[in-house]
This record gives structure tokens, C-alpha cells and sequence, in this order.
């Protein structure tokens, strides 16, 4: 199921925030989304997810309008862990995680393949021993993982993630980073923003960059990170270093010192 964006157009309060934008995402590959704060990652999620409805261009799965798809239909085929993730309600984790279930789940209520999801989603997060606890009364980094099982108990076809690292401890961070990867060489999609570049190298196999709203570079991760792109992505000089096999694996901002002489850094003009 190939999940493609054409011609994206959005304009809120007037403001355009995605300038005719068009791509295409592969199942089985972990594509990341990279750019400056405020460049419409975001923005870019919400359309490919049917939260938001671009004035003009369309999302389609398979050459189907996503927003043709019911509800039900559509929360199987894309599930988001949104930015910033909070939780407010008074109930305990596993009823939340459970809720990852709703487009599958029957009238009757869930059913055993629905706990079974629960119980992987909580494993593969390491959310199991918090399943009994108040999930308002965890920490950021807790609730983070909880609302990551929650899309996962929803096995979607295609997961969308918004800075999925931010407030996780590094071994956490790691543990996410490999769920997903696992999870798109299971044959799903995975589209990650990140601010990371580091962790977008060793994780990425496609890159979109956004920059104002329009795409700057997209395609496989090392035509991508280069640092005359990252550079304009960002608007500072940038430096990487690259390792003995070649991938990308530090990023420096700003003027920094001269690292030619150091065999594992180059300067990309
Ligand atoms: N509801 C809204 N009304 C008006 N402008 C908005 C609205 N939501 C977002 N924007 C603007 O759209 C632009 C893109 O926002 P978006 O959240 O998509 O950026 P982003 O790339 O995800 O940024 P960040 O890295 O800071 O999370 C920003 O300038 C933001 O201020």
C-alpha cells in the first residue's frame, strides 16, 4: 500500500504553511522528516493523516482519497503519535493503550487478538510493568511511551510519528528508535519528524527535507544529509563527519573549527 501526497496546499489564518507539496512514502522503509521549527512538519503529518484538509491536492493510499476512507478503515491504515504527547485522563495505562484498538474492535468489546495487541504494544514499549498505574500521574517520558504503545496496539499499516524522542531518557530513545525501524522491516510504513540528525542518519532510509512550507530535498538518506543541504535547511553552516563505512554519524552548527585535518571529517561546500 503506497501512502502519496500531491500538490499539498494549506493556509491557516491566512498564512500559507504547505506550498503545493507532493511525495511518496514506501512501506517497509522508515522515511524521516527534517527541517527548522515552524518549516510545516507538523502541519504536513496532520494533512497525511486526515486531520487537517489541505485547500487544495489530495492524500491518497493506494489511489484512494484518504479522506474517502471511514473512520474505522482509516485508523487502521495510519496511526499518529502526535507532538508533545499529554495525558489528562484519570485511567490506568492499559485502558488507554487499549484504545489503540477502536478500529478494530467490535461492538461487543475487545476481543482476544485485541488484548493480545495491548499486551505486544505494552512489551515492545517496556510499558508493561506501568500497565496498572494512573497514566496523568507518570512522568513526560512514561506517558510518551504509553501513547507510542497505544498506536502500536493499533498495528496501523502506517505509522506516524511527531518527534517520538523528545522527553525519553538515551536508552529509551534507542529501544523507540529500533521499535520503529522493526517495525517498518515488518513490511510497514514509518514516517518519523525528528530533530535529531544524528539519530536521523543511522535510522533513516529516506528523508524528506521541509523548508517554509515547500520541499527543499527528498530521497535516500545519504543524497540527502549532505551539508549544503542540511546548511539550508537550517540556515547555519554544517559540518558532519562521516564514518569508516561512509554514513553520516555527527553534525556540527555554526562556524566551527577547520576539521579537515581530522580523517573522519569533511566539509561538503
Ligand atoms: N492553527 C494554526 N494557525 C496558524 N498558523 C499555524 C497553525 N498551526 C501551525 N501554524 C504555523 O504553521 C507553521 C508550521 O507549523 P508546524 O507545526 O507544521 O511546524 P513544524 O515544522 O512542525 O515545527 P516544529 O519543529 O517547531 O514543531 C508555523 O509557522 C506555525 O506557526
Amino acid at each position: 500500500m503506497l501512502l502519496s501526497f500531491e500538490n499539498l496546499t494549506l493556509t491557516l489564518r491566512g498564512r500559507e504553511i504547505l506550498r503545493g507539496v507532493s511525495g511518496q512514502f514506501e512501506p517497509g522503509k522508515v522515511t524521516v522528516i527534517l527541517g527548522a521549527n515552524g518549516a510545516g512538519k507538523s502541519s504536513l503529518l496532520s494533512c497525511l493523516v486526515g486531520l487537517r484538509e489541505p485547500q487544495s491536492g489530495s492524500v491518497t493510499l493506494d489511489d484512494r482519497p484518504l479522506l474517502s476512507l471511514d473512520n474505522r478503515e482509516r485508523g487502521r491504515a495510519i496511526g499518529l503519535l502526535p507532538q508533545r504527547p499529554d495525558i489528562h485522563w484519570n485511567v490506568d495505562v492499559k485502558t488507554i493503550v487499549g484504545l489503540g484498538r477502536l478500529p478494530h474492535s467490535g461492538r461487543w468489546g475487545m476481543s482476544a487478538a485485541d488484548h493480545e495487541a495491548v499486551v505486544k504494544a505494552m512489551a515492545a514499549t517496556d510499558c508493561t510493568d506501568l500497565a496498572d498505574r494512573k497514566a496523568m500521574r507518570l512522568s513526560g517520558g512514561e506517558q510518551g511511551r504509553v501513547l507510542l504503545a497505544r498506536v502500536l496496539a493499533g498495528e496501523p499499516q502506517w505509522l506516524l510519528a511527531d518527534e517520538p524522542l523528545a522527553s525519553l531518557d538515551p536508552a529509551h530513545q534507542f529501544d523507540v528508535l529500533e521499535r520503529l525501524k522493526s517495525y517498518a522491516i515488518a513490511g510497514n510504513g514509518v514516517i518519523v519528524v525528528l530533530h535529531d540528525l544524528t539519530q536521523a542518519a543511522r535510522f533513516a532510509d529516506n528523508i524528506i527535507v521541509l523548508k517554509e512550507g515547500a520541499i527543499l530535498a527528498s530521497g535516500p538518506r545519504e543524497e540527502v544529509m549532505t551539508a549544503a543541504i542540511m546548511g539550508q535547511a537550517y540556515g547555519v553552516e554544517v559540518q558532519i563527519g562521516i564514518s569508516d563505512r561512509g554514513n553520516p554519524w555527527w553534525f556540527r552548527f555554526g562556524v566551527c573549527d577547520n576539521l579537515g585535518a581530522n580523517r573522519n571529517g569533511h566539509r561538503d561546500e
